[in-house]
């Protein structure tokens, strides 16, 4: 097991440089793994967020925005270059980080972290690419006008991000508010901060422009609800609970201020007789649900199996399943560990009791892994005979538990999956490319995978449909969410515009 490392002590980090929160207040860190207290963050009020706000606004317009909301996309490009290259810097320190905030296995922080840096790279060759494409003319029906187009920076923008993937969502909206030329103030989750920190270190080490990026840490109800309700902050863009950005955009409506919202879902698998490997079918099947302790909003929490194979499936899902090393995330190899906080833990014991109630049948998983005896383990969880009312079906319980319905047709199978309010992701596994090509097209989503669940490329559009949000991150998509188009119309014809009679020279 590697060695842990200690855990920085870190004020708020405002204006480019580090803040004691007004109040003096701080939150506990407890690594899920163990349940032990390892540091404390500190816990931001509205005025922290004042203070922040007004940082960002100032390093918007500072010097008519000469040094970064006006200057060149290839002068911010630089500095996001640099972040990237510290990332890569600081990759397993960040890693093990994330693994003691958050409880998610190193391995998997490892790959967070490279997401991380590619992120940044990313958009530091959209922010070039940016520079090419301002005042891009627009072709007109009359010739005595041109119009072109430009894209400036929204302004300043609210940063309102989770838990489970702490510096990754932070990282998905911070890259492309630098290279869209915004400031930002980024609220992280309270359960997880300590990466998002970090950040605020790296942007000190490469010189980034004071108050561009600003992250204060704290409690939802204190610093991101007086954050999203502020005067001064032009667009908020959040990912987490529905619940919470319900509220978030309830009180964003009051300044018809915009909002980019990625919320929970409840996403399908749908498996077909066709499939071909099972083996691979359920590998897929496991990462999509037990990556992450499953705490991923396109997680494929809902399994259709095909009835010709469901009973082969479930054999082989299970005897994989018993086969996922559980231990304490910082060990070498383990794939799954702790879920993030006890309210989670006792969140998730409580779905799977009421599966049970509402008689449903617990066919593997459903309690703490016997070897471990501290932390917020939770055994991989599979549950069958599931109906359409029970809660196990239709909410997302953000834990490793899978809920399995079979079906017997195609057009069954579509309209299982779509029975949610939920519409992020959708995944199915066939070998019949056109009923592949169907059934993207039926799903109701933003997402669909075909023969995978859960690969992520920074070059596509990610984001949900119905109750899972709008707007869309990363690709080009996750620019244009940061970016006001203005439309700018010259008039060039030496001939007046001749509407109303000219007045009599005399
Ligand atoms: N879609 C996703 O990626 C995520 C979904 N969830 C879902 O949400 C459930 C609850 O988890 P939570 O941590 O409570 O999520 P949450 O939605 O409350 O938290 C996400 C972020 O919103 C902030 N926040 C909370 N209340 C706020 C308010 N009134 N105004 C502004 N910001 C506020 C939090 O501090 C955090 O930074 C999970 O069980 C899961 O189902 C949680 C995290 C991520
Ligand atoms: C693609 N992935 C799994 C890295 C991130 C998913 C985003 C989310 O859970 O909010």
């Amino acid at each position: 097991m590697v060695a842990p490392p200690t855990i920085p002590r870190r004020g708020l980090f405002i204006g480019g440089g580090w803040r004691e929160p007004s109040l003096g207040r701080r939150l506990p860190v407890i690594n899920p793994a163990t349940e032990a207290t390892i540091g404390d963050i500190p816990a931001a009020t509205a005025e922290d967020v004042e203070i922040a706000v007004a940082a960002a606004r100032d390093a918007f317009s500072r010097d008519g925005g000469r040094h970064w909301s006006r200057a060149s996309g290839a002068v911010r490009a630089k500095f996001l270059r640099a972040i990237a290259a510290k990332i890569k810097d600081r990759k397993s320190d960040l890693a093990l980080l994330e693994t003691l905030d958050a409880g998610k296995p190193v391995d998997e922080a490892n790959g967070d972290m490279d997401d991380v840096a590619a992120c940044f790279e990313y958009y530091a060759d959209l922010a070039e690419a940016l520079d090419g494409k301002q005042s891009s003319p627009i072709s007109l029906p009359m010739e005595n006008f041109k119009s072109y187009v430009l894209r400036e920076p929204i302004g300043v923008v609210g940063l309102i991000t989770p838990w489970n993937y702490p510096l990754l969502m932070a990282t998905w909206k911070v890259a492309p508010v630098l290279a869209a030329g915004c400031t930002a103030v980024l609220k992280p989750s309270e359960l997880a901060s300590l990466t998002c920190l970090e950040l605020g270190a790296i942007c000190v080490e490469i010189g980034l422009p004071p108050g561009v990026l600003n992250i204060i840490t704290g409690l939802g109800p204190e610093a991101g609800a007086p954050l999203s309700s502020h005067p001064h902050v032009d667009k908020i863009a959040f990912t987490g609970s529905t619940e919470t950005g319900k509220r978030i955009m309830t009180s964003a409506a009051q300044m018809v201020k915009p909002v980019s919202l990625e919320l929970g879902g409840k996403s399908p698998l749908i498996v077909f007789d066709d499939a071909g490997d099972i083996d691979k079918a359920v590998e897929w099947t496991m990462f999509g649900i037990f990556a992450n302790a499953g705490q991923v909003c396109s997680a494929t929490s809902r399994l259709l199996l095909h009835e010709k194979i469901a009973k082969k499936f479930l054999d082989r899902l299970v005897a994989w399943v018993k086969n996922i090393k559980i231990s304490d995330p910082l060990e070498e190899g383990c794939r799954l560990g702790p879920v993030v906080s006890e309210g989670q833990y006792e969140k998730i014991k409580k779905f799977i009791s009421t599966a049970r109630t509402e008689g449903a049948t617990i066919l593997y998983g459903g309690a703490r892994p016997q070897h471990l005896r501290r932390g917020f383990f939770i055994e991989p969880t599979i549950i069958t005979d599931v109906s359409r009312s029970m809660q196990i079906w239709r909410e997302e319980v953000f834990g490793p538990v899978i809920c399995v319905k079979v079906f017997r047709t195609e057009s069954e199978a579509l309209e299982l999956a779509n029975d949610t309010h939920y519409g992020l992701g959708g995944a199915v596994i066939s070998n019949d490319q056109e009923r592949c090509e169907r059934i993207s097209k039926a799903l109701k989503s933003g997402i669909v995978w075909i023969n995978c669940s859960q690969p992520c490329f920074v070059q596509a559009p990610w984001g949900g449909n119905k109750r899972s949000g709008f707007g869309r991150e990363l690709g080009e998509w996750g620019l244009d969410n940061y970016m006001n188009v203005k439309q700018v119309t010259k008039y060039c014809s030496d001939e007046p515009w001749g509407w109303y009679q000219p007045p009599s020279k005399l």
